[in-house]
């Protein structure tokens, strides 16, 4: 199989609205790519679908083959927009959640990376500050050893310094043959990890390129081509 996952002709309507619309999109394997685009252009409902959180209403998804499902969850972190994990929980507790869950787990690296990020291990979720819970939950989808993490908002709500120290976590958990799809607004921020980037407008991918030629084409950064292409 070439690419990791395909996207084809899919389109997702909730009622009226037709979030996404006959999308074409192929992800290739070992690259961190941007899924970017303004608010309401359909982002999330095609995270989701990838996820197998909704059914698309026309077209197919497949992740190394398989349509979401069984097969496709066990190899495929996913880091979703709002948190699902209980708040009266315990990090460690939740770690051992994860061991149990997924084979790929890897608890060292969670246990590493917490200790760094200085959060306790006892601490339960609903004493952590908004930041540090968005830490913690991106802390367990990167210490999967998965195929492809899927990262819907990974570092909105976390403070600049703290950033830096995940942006560098997520490029050095992930193997060369995983890709890492991320959806952000914080493009400057994000922008240097960045092999690819998605552009998506209207539910519609708009362009699918190399960083590096958007900086060659256009001589600008891709937060600032960004601004242009869907100034308001
Ligand atoms: N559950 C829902 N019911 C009805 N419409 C929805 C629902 N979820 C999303 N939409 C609509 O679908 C469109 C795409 O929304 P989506 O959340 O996928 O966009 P997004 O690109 O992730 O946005 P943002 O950057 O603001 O998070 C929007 O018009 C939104 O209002």
């Amino acid at each position: 199989m070439e690419f990791l996952a395909e996207i084809r002709g899919v389109t997702k309507s909730y009622g009226r609205t037709v979030a996404v619309n006959n999308m074409n999109l192929m992800i290739p394997r070992g690259k961190i790519i941007g899924l970017l685009g303004p608010n309401g252009s359909g982002k999330s409902t095609l995270i989701k679908m990838m996820n197998g959180l909704l059914t698309p209403t026309a077209g197919s998804i497949t992740i190394n083959g398989f349509a979401p499902g069984i097969q496709t969850k066990a190899r495929v972190a996913y880091l979703p927009e709002k948190t699902y994990l209980q708040d009266g929980m315990r990090v460690c507790d939740i770690v051992d959640y994860f061991c149990d869950f997924y084979e790929d787990f890897n608890r060292n690296t969670a246990f590493t990376m917490l200790q760094s990020l200085g959060i306790s291990f006892e601490a339960r979720l609903k004493t952590l500050s908004k930041g540090t819970k968005e830490k913690v939950q991106l802390i367990l989808v990167m210490s999967r050893n998965a195929d492809l993490y899927i990262l819907d908002e990974p570092i909105a709500g976390v403070d600049p310094a703290a950033r830096d120290y995940i942006l560098k976590t997520i490029i050095s958990n992930y193997s060369e043959n995983a890709s890492i799809l991320l959806s952000t607004h914080l493009i400057s921020d994000i922008e240097n990890i960045l092999d690819e980037v998605i552009f998506i407008r209207e539910g519609q991918v708009l362009s699918h390129l190399p960083v590096d030629q958007i900086r060659e084409q256009y001589g600008r950064s891709i937060d600032s081509y960004f601004r242009e292409v869907f100034a308001c």
